[in-house]
């Protein structure tokens, strides 16, 4: 035996030789946790449903459910798509703030393609030079404070038709539906501000409007299968009927807007003449372009975000209207607070001008409460990942669909105290709001694609609502309780409210 053998027969030294063989081992199952990508928890799926039979059309509310299970970082699939879902308010803020580049894709929607010209709006387009250049296109001409203070006659006007309506009602004693009343006033104001004229001078009248809006709205939050199963989704949409019932819906649109367009056109042509409307300033950045050469601003650009402005503005700020009238229904101690705020207020005055409304401190609490626990668009508008990126220590590849649940952000006892309960009085000494620094409170979203359209919409929100509690007492239906006030929600995208408010309005000061 040589020195070298009887060295290696020794025990100690066998031990030695094995502990080196094993140690790249060992050292990359020490580094494994660094190597390997770690997944979101969740609940295990099944094959070609993946998490779809354990949620239902309240899709905020079971993924809220879901979450209180898996975390705040948590990945469902529905279909064959992972889908990450943010439910804490730090969790919000990894993704909208720290890594807002990443997260601020928009996922591929077959009923949005369709209706908005294939993404030629700037709420469905995805992220890129397109989306910045029309971001920042529609935010001077439509969303700035000059802009949205120009469109203030336009909000007084309509306002003041609802109050006329409300009267009426008042003096006959009728149950007035509160949602049909809320729908009706930020369709017109919308109506007005985008095309200069309300429904009476249009081809549209109010109702038919209405109706073509809901149903490129209730076409948005459709599941298209073919989003989710590939060609056999789109084969199943297309069996169910949901192209044809698409193919109508845009037609019908398609020919307003080609109409409506022609009329501004004719007009400018024939008299400089410039309305000072959404379509107006369309059409001259058109021109604007095409003296600069460029050709990318087509009609079809310009009719994308006309319908950008009705899909995102009409029901979102409606919602919040009939939300804030439900909670103060079902709580008469705050619709008490904030009547007595308007009206000591207004001692004297005829009706509340938009200036005013600044002045209504707990007017703004009432409406913040409504906004936590009534977000309209309870999951944001779905995201997509731009780039393979992380939150908390959980990774998550590029292309990967993002659901941030405000809904359930609003409610997270972790955040809040007593989440269930409204309670307005709770942003008393608290600076939490809803501009999108605070992430325990998101129903604008957050980052670079949060709401452009705030100011725009609170702005009809608070003249509406001050001017509802200002010129009116509101009663329950005969035989109903504030218990019987159903805060229930219906399916959809929005939080529509499933049985309608029916108040009865007391005139106490309107001339
Ligand atoms: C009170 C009423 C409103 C609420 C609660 C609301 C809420 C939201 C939310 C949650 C988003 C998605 C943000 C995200 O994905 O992170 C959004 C996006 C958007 N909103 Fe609003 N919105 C309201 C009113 C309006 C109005 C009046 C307009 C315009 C007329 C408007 C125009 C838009 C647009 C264009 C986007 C897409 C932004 C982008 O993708 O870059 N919104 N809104």
């Amino acid at each position: 035996m040589s020195s070298l053998d009887a060295l290696i027969s020794t025990p100690n030294c066998t031990l030695f030789i094995l502990i080196l063989l094993a140690f790249p081992l060992l050292f990359r199952l020490i580094r494994r946790p660094n190597r390997c990508p770690s997944r979101p928890p969740g609940p295990s799926k099944v094959p070609i449903l993946g998490n779809l039979h354990q949620l239902d059309a309240l899709l905020h509310q079971s993924l809220a459910k879901l979450a209180t299970k898996y975390g705040p970082v948590m990945l469902v699939h529905f279909g064959r798509e992972p889908t990450i879902v943010i439910s804490s308010a730090s969790a919000a803020k990894e993704a909208l703030k720290t890594r807002d580049a990443d997260f601020c894709g928009r996922a591929p929607n077959f009923c949005a393609a369709r209706i908005t010209y294939n993404y030629s709006d700037v709420t469905f387009a995805p992220y890129g030079e397109y989306w910045r250049q029309m971001r920042k296109t529609v935010t001077l001409e439509l969303y700035s404070s000059k802009r949205v203070q120009s469109f203030g006659s336009a909000r007084a006007d309509e306002v003041n038709a609802m109050l006329e309506s409300l009267a009426l009602s008042a003096t006959k004693g009728e149950v007035v539906d509160l949602g049909e009343k809320a729908f009706a006033l930020t369709a017109s104001i919308m109506f007005k501000i985008a095309f200069g004229t309300s429904f009476k001078g249009s081809m549209m009248d109010d109702k038919g409007f209405q109706k073509l809006i809901h149903e490129a709205e209730a076409l948005l939050g459709t599941f298209a299968a073919g989003d989710y199963f590939g060609y056999a989704g789109w084969v199943f949409d297309k069996l169910s009927g949901l192209h044809s019932r698409l193919d109508r819906t845009f037609r019908r649109l398609d020919q307003f807007l080609e109409h409506v367009i022609d009329e501004h056109v004719k007009l400018h042509n024939a008299k400089d003449h410039d309305h000072g409307d959404v379509v107006d300033a369309l059409l001259r950045v058109q021109r604007e372009h095409v003296q600069s050469r460029a050709t990318w601003f087509t009609r079809n650009k310009i009719k994308g975000n006309l319908i950008d402005v009705f899909l995102a503005g009409v029901d979102t700020s409606a919602l919040v209207m009939i939300w804030t009238m439900t909670e103060l229904m079902k709580n008469p101690s705050a619709m008490k607070k904030a009547q007595d705020e308007i009206r000591e207020f207004m001692v004297g005055k005829k009706r509340i001008s938009e200036q005013d409304t600044e002045s209504l401190k707990y007017l703004k609490m009432v409406l913040k409460e409504t906004l936590r626990m009534h977000p309209p668009a309870p999951l944001l508008i779905p995201k997509v990942t731009t780039a393979d990126t992380r939150v908390f220590d959980y990774d998550i590849k590029a292309g990967t669909r993002v659901f941030v649940n405000a809904w359930a952000i609003g409610r997270d006892p972790k955040t809040w105290e007593q989440p269930e309960k409204f309670f307005p009085e709770r942003f008393e000494e608290s600076s939490i709001d809803y501009k999108g620094q605070n992430f325990e409170l998101l129903p604008f979203g957050a980052g670079r694609r949060m709401c452009p359209g705030l100011n725009l919409g609170m702005a009809t929100v608070e003249l509406a609502v001050a001017n509802m509690l200002y010129c009116f007492d509101w009663k329950l239906p005969q035989g109903m309780t504030k218990e019987d006030i159903s805060t229930e929600e219906g399916p959809g995208v929005t939080t529509f409210k499933k049985i309608p408010l029916e108040l009865v309005p007391v005139v106490k000061y309107y001339a």
